[in-house]
Formats: C-alpha cells, structure tokens, sequence
C-alpha cells in the first residue's frame, strides 16, 4: 500500500511539473500568436492603403477616410491665394530656395486651418512649418515647446533672421511679462511668435485671459505644439503639463493646431489627439528613413571604450563636428577629460551646467573652436548644427525612440554622417535601474538592447518596427554595419550553457542570495568571490561571450529583473525568469545568432558541449538574389 501511495505520488509529481512545462510553453505560444496577429493586421493594412490607392474607380473599396490622399495631393500644389507670398518669404526671410519634403503640404494645410500632425525626422525642418505660415498671416502663432532653452534657441535664430518673435517662461522678467502680455491684444501684432511652456498655460490665469482676448479679437491665428509626443505617457519623453493643453482646443475651437514630433507611432498619436481634444487632424508621416546617416553598434568590450573614440574622433572624423552621448554627468566631465588628454578640443554639456557655460559651449562648438560636445541627453532639443558628422553612444540610450532621435542630430546638411553606439554589458543594468520607474521603461530598453545586440537584421528594419513602417532592408543601401559588412554570424545551441548559468542562479537563490549580473558572469567564468565555486560548472568562453548569452537569456525571459531599492541607489540583480523552468525539459533548447567575435575554437567548444544536438554553424546576412535582381519593395510609407 504505502508503496503505491509513493509511486502514485511521484507520478503525481513528475505529471504536475509536465503540465508547468506545458502551460508554460502554451503561454508562450499564444505571446507568439499575439505578436504574429498585430504584425499580420498592420500589414493588412498596409496592403489594403495600397491596394486602394491603386484601384480603379468604381471597383469595391473600403470606407472612404474623411480626408484621402487624392485631397491631399491638392495640398502639395502652389496654386493658393498665399502661395507667392510664402514661397517670398521661403527666400527672403529664411534664405531657402525649395522645400523640403512634406514641408509645402504641412504649409498649405495649416494655411488653410486644417489641424494637423506632422511627423518628421529629427532635423528635416519642421519649424519651418509654423514659422513661415505665422509670417503669412494676420496676428500671431502661439507656440509650445517643452524646454526654455529651446525657445531660446529658437527665437535666436528668428532674431537673427528679423522675425519678431517673444517667449514667456519661467525666466521672463516682470517688464518682459508685461510688455508680451500687452503685445498679446494689440491689434498691431508686434510678434508673429509667441514661445511658452507648457507649465504656463496650466499654471497661467493671466496669460488664458489675454489668449481669450486675442481670439476674440481674432488675433489668434495657430497653435503650434511641439514635440507633441510629450502628451502621451505611451510616447518616450512624457510630460505631464503636456495632459492639460486639451483645454486649448476647447477655449479656442476655430485656431488651427498643428502638432510636431520626430518620433511618434500611431497609437502615440491618437493618444495625443485624445488629449489635445483635436477633432481629426490630418496627420503627415515622412519617412522614418535618413538615407545620409551609416548606423554601427561596437562591442565595449573594457569598462572604457574612450581609447576607441579618441582615435575615431582623431583618424576618422579629424576636424569635423560631433557629439558624444554618455550616461551621467559624471561620465560627460570625465570623458571630455579624458579625450582633452588625447588632445582632442572636447568639452562636457549636463543639465547640471550654469545656463551661461551651457550656452558657451554650445557657441563654441557651433563655431567650430571645439570639435567634440561629451554630453547628457541633456544636449539635445534645439541643437541645429547641420554638418555633426558623428554622433557617438558611449552608453546605450534608453529606448530605440531616444536612439533614433539623439544619433539624428547627425548629418542634418544631408551629407554623410556615422552614428555609433558602444554596447557595454554593465551600462544595460545602469539604465534599467534608471527607467525602473517608468511604465515601459523595461520593455524599451530591451527593444534597444535587441537592437544592439542583433547580428542579421538590417538596424533600420530594427528601428522601422518603432515607426510602424515595412522596411526592406536593400532600401538601407548598405548603411548599417549589418547590411555592409554581410556580418558572418553564427548559430549556436546554448542549451548546456543556458542551464548551467540559470543553475548558478539558483543555487544563489536557494541560500536567499542576489546576484548582480556582473557577479554571475564572474561565477560563471570561475572568478570573484562566488560561494558555490564548487557546484557552478565553470565556462570556458570569454567574457563577452559570456555576456551575450547573460544577454539572450533575460531578453528571451530565462532571466528576468529583480529591483531592490536602498534610500540612495537601486540594484540590480537576476533571478530565474518565466522560461527558466523549460530548462529542466531535456527536449527544450535554446539557440543563439552570435556575432563572428567568437573564435572558430570557440564554437568547437560549445558545440562539444552541447554533444549531438550541437548546431553551430557560420552564416552570412541573407545575399542577393543570385539573378542580382532586389526583392520586390515592401517599404510601405505612412501618409502620404
Ligand atoms: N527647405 C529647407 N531647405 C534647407 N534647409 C532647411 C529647409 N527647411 C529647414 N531647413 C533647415 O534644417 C535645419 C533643421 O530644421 P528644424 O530645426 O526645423 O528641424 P526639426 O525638424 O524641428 O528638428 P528637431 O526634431 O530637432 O526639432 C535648420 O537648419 C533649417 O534651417
């Protein structure tokens, strides 16, 4: 009897953590199911857009959407009553001769007091877009913008190019305050610009009730908010006092708003139309794509990657402008040090500066007497130096949306222009305990780290999933290491060694201890002060090897975060993640795409290791089709 109370309990036993096993498998194929259902509706949609616009008249389509590309082409004409004189004002005010892209429809629709949304790329022109109309109409534009340094910077340069624009911020004196107020309900419009935070018009009764004034006077003529993202708190940069500029378009229902960003996914966007109550603007997406910019992602593969940048900065890009973005203010003072010592003219820019320092480096490097600006993301918005020839990520940035947006600071004359970003394994825990507050913080970072970590995908086909666009990869031209370099990678079962350092985890945990990551890679490699030297099946890969697998594995949920906090710091530590389990499975496996860093010895290693199953195998970056011809284009553009 009792031995069959044993048996059935060991039965009991194996069966439920077979059933764990397949729960778990079934929840990850129905993530797969979800992620394959919205990748497979977005490009429905895709196909539907292009099939309508190609289909002849009177053939089935779907509803009409209220305004159709056919409506929108109108806009992109010269025939409107301002046409002239704002293709004058092109020339003599801001001393361009032609449009850029997208930039005469935005123009001719806000114009004609359409609300609208314009995405565009970071450093395509989209001031010009409220500036030009503000100088072709009657009375004056109100313009919100999240930093009172931008507004700075904006109304130096429309200063410098005789436009009458004022600011009310934080920083205006009372005489300014009221001067700008006054102008606000002259009939005479003294400015054509009026720049203000957000905060004031949340906070502002006095400045409501001049807005009031003017709109009764009709001297109210458009509401620009820019970088309208900040709306949303799905969008990468949100503010809250963005949540309450709704009550602009309920004050002030007729005045044409057009809304700015350079980084905005769809749902971001509806966001920001619920909450600015807009009632259906008209939204136009240029495309993501910045043909002139070469992306590349290094290994940082010491604590410090300085040497490398120095002798970038002095070989490859000698005499030419560019940035370096690090993580802190302390990383920004010390690598601006450290490049100085390489006699490289470098200087630091933080939030933490005094705004006349700010400024000064800013002049200097914009006037070419230093070469390199060692910054925070604190150097950023507003920042207008068309020939930065590389921009340089000492540290990963946060998420693919601060990525994209931070590197296109570079090669805004259009001329070629590098955007690398070192990929360190220790700064990804630096960041995360950064975002750990914040909503998605996580799940951005991890998009980001994917990026980096990615050997075969084209990096803009990587960033395109961010804009909701299809991309084709021979669209890239070779303008990304991946695609230019064919990178050989290999494919690898990591199965053995997925286990053996998911059990050195465990084994922590059993005694109630926390690992660091860096701690696990140390016991992994035999080293540190690890107290289950004994039992860990130590690796005999490299460091960075090592890494990239720690890597994999909390990407791809056998490792997950465990935050702890102190009053002064959080920490990081690894802890089995939801798939850690399938390990004990001896059907699962687990394969990797690692870059060709690691040694053909290597592979021979693991692929020992991993005994018959063993899968290693060089590969290369999907070639050309052997008849030489690209695959059809499925790069699909957003409107228009
Ligand atoms: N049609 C044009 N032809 C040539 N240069 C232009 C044109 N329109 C704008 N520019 C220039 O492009 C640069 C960037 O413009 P702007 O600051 O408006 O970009 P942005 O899209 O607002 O960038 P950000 O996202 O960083 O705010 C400016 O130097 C501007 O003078």
């Amino acid at each position: 009897m009792a031995n069959n109370v044993d048996d059935a309990q060991a039965e009991l036993d194996s069966v439920e953590a077979e059933l764990e096993m397949v729960e778990l498998q079934i929840s990850e194929l129905l993530e797969k199911q979800t992620k394959l259902n919205s990748r497979k509706n977005k490009l429905l949609q895709v196909l539907e857009g292009a099939c309508s616009s190609a289909q002849p008249s009177g053939s089935s389509k779907p509803p009409k959407p209220s305004f159709s590309k056919q409506d929108l082409k109108h806009y992109e004409e010269s025939g409107f009553s301002w046409s002239e004189e704002v293709q004058a004002k092109l020339a003599s005010v801001f001393q361009l001769t032609k449009f850029r892209p997208l930039q005469r429809t935005a123009i001719n629709l806000s114009m004609s007091g359409k609300d609208l949304f314009l995405v565009m790329p970071t450093g395509r022109g989209k001031s010009l877009c409220y500036q030009l109309p503000a100088l072709c109409s009657k009375g004056y534009t109100l313009v919100i913008a999240p930093l009172v340094s931008l507004m700075e910077d904006q109304l130096m340069y429309l200063k410098s190019v005789n436009v009458p624009a004022v600011t009310l911020n934080s920083s205006s004196t009372k005489e300014d305050s009221k001067r700008v107020l006054a102008g606000m309900i002259d009939k005479n419009s003294p400015f054509k610009l009026l720049y203000v935070t957000p905060e004031k018009i949340a906070k502002s009764k006095l400045l409501m009730s001049k807005l009031e004034k003017a709109y009764n006077m009709s001297l109210l003529a458009r509401i620009a908010v820019d970088e309208v993202h900040c709306c949303s708190q799905w969008g990468h940069d949100f503010r809250p006092d963005y949540k309450l500029l709704g009550i602009l378009k309920r004050q002030f229902p007729k005045v044409p708003l057009v809304g700015l960003t350079a980084t905005a996914t769809s749902s971001v966007l509806k966001d920001c139309q619920k909450i600015l109550c807009v009632q259906e603007p008209i939204t136009l997406t240029a495309p993501f794509n910045r043909p002139n910019l070469y992306y590349e992602v290094r290994f940082k593969d010491s604590d410090d990657c300085t040497d490398q940048i120095a002798q970038l900065i002095r070989e490859r890009y000698k005499n030419q402008s560019g940035i370096v973005y690090v993580f802190s203010q302390k990383d920004a003072e010390a690598v601006a040090t450290d490049l100085q010592k390489r006699n490289i003219l470098a200087q630091p820019y933080h939030a933490n500066m005094e705004p006349s320092d700010k400024s000064l480096v800013h002049q200097r490097w914009s006037s070419k007497k230093i070469q390199v600006v060692v910054a925070t993301v604190a150097f950023g918005m507003g920042i207008d130096k068309a020939d930065v020839r590389f921009v340089i990520h000492h540290t990963i940035s946060k998420s693919i949306e601060n990525y994209y947006q931070e590197s296109g600071r570079a090669g805004r004359d259009d001329g070629s222009a590098d955007c690398i970003v070192f990929f360190g394994f220790a700064d990804i825990f630096r960041i995360s305990s950064m975002v750990v507050m914040e909503n998605t913080g996580q799940q951005k970072l991890q998009n980001m780290v994917a990026y980096c970590q990615n050997v075969d995908r084209c990096r803009r086909a990587m960033m395109a999933v961010h804009f909701d666009e299809v991309w084709d990869d021979d669209e890239c031209n070779q303008m990304c290491d991946v695609c230019r370099h064919g990178n050989e990678y290999i494919t690898m079962d990591i199965t053995k060694q997925a286990r053996d350092v998911v059990t050195i985890v465990e084994m922590a945990s059993s005694v109630d201890e926390k690992l660091t990551p860096l701690k696990v890679c140390d016991a992994w490699l035999g080293k540190g002060p690890a107290k289950h030297r004994k039992t860990i099946k130590v690796t005999s890969l490299s460091r960075l090897e090592v890494e990239s697998i720690i890597i994999h594995l909390l990407l791809h949920g056998y490792f997950s975060e465990d935050f702890s906090f102190t009053p002064y710091t959080t920490h990081f530590y690894l802890k089995l993640g939801r798939k850690a389990a399938l390990l004990k499975n001896e059907n699962h496996s687990i394969t990797m795409k690692m870059r060709r860093m690691m040694s053909q010895a290597t592979v021979k290693k693991v692929s020992e290791s991993a005994g018959e199953k063993s899968s290693a195998k060089v590969e290369g970056k999907r070639p050309a089709d052997s008849d030489g011809k690209k695959s059809v284009a499925k790069k699909v553009k957003t409107l228009p």
